[in-house]
């Protein structure tokens, strides 16, 4: 893609003006006017007209001169590359490409991506129509303004310090059950990556949907999402023909749905008996819709409106599909930025015998994590340092002014980036180093929480941030006293790839061995 901003030239908008005019005129013109020629004119004029609006929306803006006609840079997108999207944000603090009929500006700056963040009068998160397929188009996040705040609210119940604890056993138990069969493999060296993304799949869906399915079950679901994050491209072909990503992502939609649905009638009859212990986030969510229920009933008020099981299922599905590659790139980035940095490790493993006075054997609790403010200031490195979600899209709903010198136009894909500002060298000194102290009491970087965009900003902020912080450390913490590990580096260790969020490219190899005694 080219980064030049001297593109532009009005001239190239009236020479193509010119182009459609003349092969008009030359097509009809001519007496015995043949259908091929009627026909191929006809093309070439769609074709110029096509560049003529492409060039009209670009203006100054860095990007391609030229958009191949109907895909754009398709492939690029089906493809993407870091350095591709570097070379995008360096070009300009805003910069343009097309893909299909979609025209994109992508903002690099921490100011333009807060901007975008935070003007919901607008822009609105994008609707890409792959994910409307996937994810049902009747889904809550797809909701806009008040709607969207209310139910928004309704959620926030699953997210308290209270909620967090209940989660935390769920939690304990499957990475047991994962660093047991890390374990079994005697210290294999091989690829880690999807190991970390099947015990990142399994908390989840045990804290979402608690023990209901069955290990098959669930453990089907970790591979059909994998359909899922492979249809999480920002641009996908339009139509979800059988074959196609998205059909694909569609099927995998169902099955999951079907077996949520199943999950929440066993947690409905369950939770009907009074007292009945909470052993998920949606034993969470059915018991505070029973105890609203009473309350209203009691207070004379009328009945609060109840959630049917299709919409429990989707919007856990919601959490499952905004947390799982996230979280699995993070775990990923976890592990081996701790292994080639010992001496981080090393301080993390003595804050958790810290705060268990001593005595490992204790039973992970809130409270420790809580305490735990070093391991905090690792995990927030960690995701600095490598954020998994690189560009969170956005669409105007109207023309829009961003910059005193390029307005938007409306229906365009608007782009706010965290990468450039979670590396940008006055909040974070020698950005590409990983340095959990620039978070502590001697560093800075406590002074630009502006910068900080890894869970996004606005109305739309994660609402799974806090859960997701406690799950990182909950993790390292437990690795920390039970496990010793060892990353094999190889060239291809710090470079990037993309798979919807980002992964060391050589899918992280690592050893697993039991914390020897001596530690
Ligand atoms: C390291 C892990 C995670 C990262 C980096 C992350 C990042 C993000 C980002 C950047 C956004 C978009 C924010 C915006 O538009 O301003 C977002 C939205 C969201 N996240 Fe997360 N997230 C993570 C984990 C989770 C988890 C574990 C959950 C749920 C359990 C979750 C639930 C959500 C939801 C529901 C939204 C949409 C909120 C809305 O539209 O109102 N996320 N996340």
């Amino acid at each position: 893609m080219s980064s030049s901003s001297s593109i532009f030239d009005p001239r190239s908008i009236e020479s193509a003006k010119n182009t459609v005019a003349s092969f008009m005129k030359t097509a009809f013109s001519q007496q015995n006017v043949s259908t091929t020629a009627v026909i191929c004119s006809a093309v070439v004029g769609l074709f110029a007209y096509e560049q003529y609006v492409y060039l009209k929306k670009k203006k100054s803006l860095p990007g391609p001169s030229f958009k191949i006609p109907i895909i754009g840079a398709f492939m690029d997108s089906l493809y993407p590359t870091f350095e591709g999207y570097m070379s995008k944000w360096k070009s300009g603090e805003l910069s343009c490409v097309s893909v299909f009929d979609r025209f994109v500006v992508i903002a690099s700056t921490c100011e333009l991506s807060r901007k975008i963040l935070n003007s919901p009068a607008f822009v609105s998160p994008a609707v890409v129509d792959s994910m409307k397929y996937i994810l049902c188009d009747d889904n809550w996040v797809f909701l806009g303004g008040k709607a969207h705040v209310d139910y928004r609210r309704g959620l926030n119940v699953l997210f308290t310090r209270k909620a967090l604890g209940i989660y935390i056993p769920i939690q304990e138990k499957v990475y047991q059950k994962h660093f047991e069969e890390w374990l079994a493999l005697g210290g294999v060296s091989e690829q880690y990556q999807l190991r970390f993304r099947e015990l990142n799949m399994e908390a989840s869906l045990r804290v979402f949907l608690g023990d209901y399915m069955s290990d098959e079950v669930a453990s089907t679901i970790s591979q059909e999402y994998f359909n899922i994050t492979a249809a999480l491209e920002l641009v996908n072909f339009p139509i979800p023909l059988p074959g196609t990503k998205v059909y694909k992502a569609i099927q995998s939609r169902k099955y999951i749905v079907k077996h949520f649905i199943e999950s929440i009638k066993d947690s409905r009859i369950r939770m009907a008996t009074k007292g009945a212990e909470i052993k998920s986030m949606m034993d969470a969510w059915i018991n505070s819709m029973y105890e609203y229920e009473v309350e209203c009933a009691e207070a004379g008020k009328p009945a609060p409106r109840r959630f049917d099981d299709r919409e429990i299922a989707l919007t856990l599905l919601t959490f499952l599909f905004a947390s799982q590659d996230a979280t699995s790139s993070a775990l990923t980035w976890a592990y081996q930025l701790l292994a080639d940095h010992p001496e981080v490790l090393e301080k993390v493993y003595a804050e958790q015998v810290q705060v268990r006075k001593g005595d490992l054997k204790q039973e992970l609790t809130l409270e420790q994590m809580e305490e735990s403010t070093y391991l905090r200031q690792v995990v927030k490195e960690i995701l600095r340092l490598r954020p998994p979600v690189l560009m969170v899209p956005y669409q105007t709903t109207r023309e829009w002014p961003l910059t005193p010198s390029y307005t938007v136009p409306k229906g365009s894909m608007v782009i706010p980036t965290t990468y450039p500002a979670l590396h940008d060298p006055t909040a974070y000194p020698n950005p590409d180093a990983f340095d959990p102290d620039r978070w502590g009491p001697n560093g800075i970087a406590e002074k630009f929480p502006k910068n900080f965009m890894v869970f996004g900003n606005g109305a739309h902020h994660c609402l799974g941030k806090e859960f997701a912080i406690m799950h990182l450390m909950a993790v390292i913490a437990q690795s920390s006293l039970q496990l010793e590990w060892t990353h094999t580096r190889t060239e291809k260790s710090d470079d990037i790839s993309i798979f919807a969020t980002i992964y060391p490219q050589d899918g992280c190899i690592m050893s697993f061995r039991p914390k020897s005694a001596t530690a």
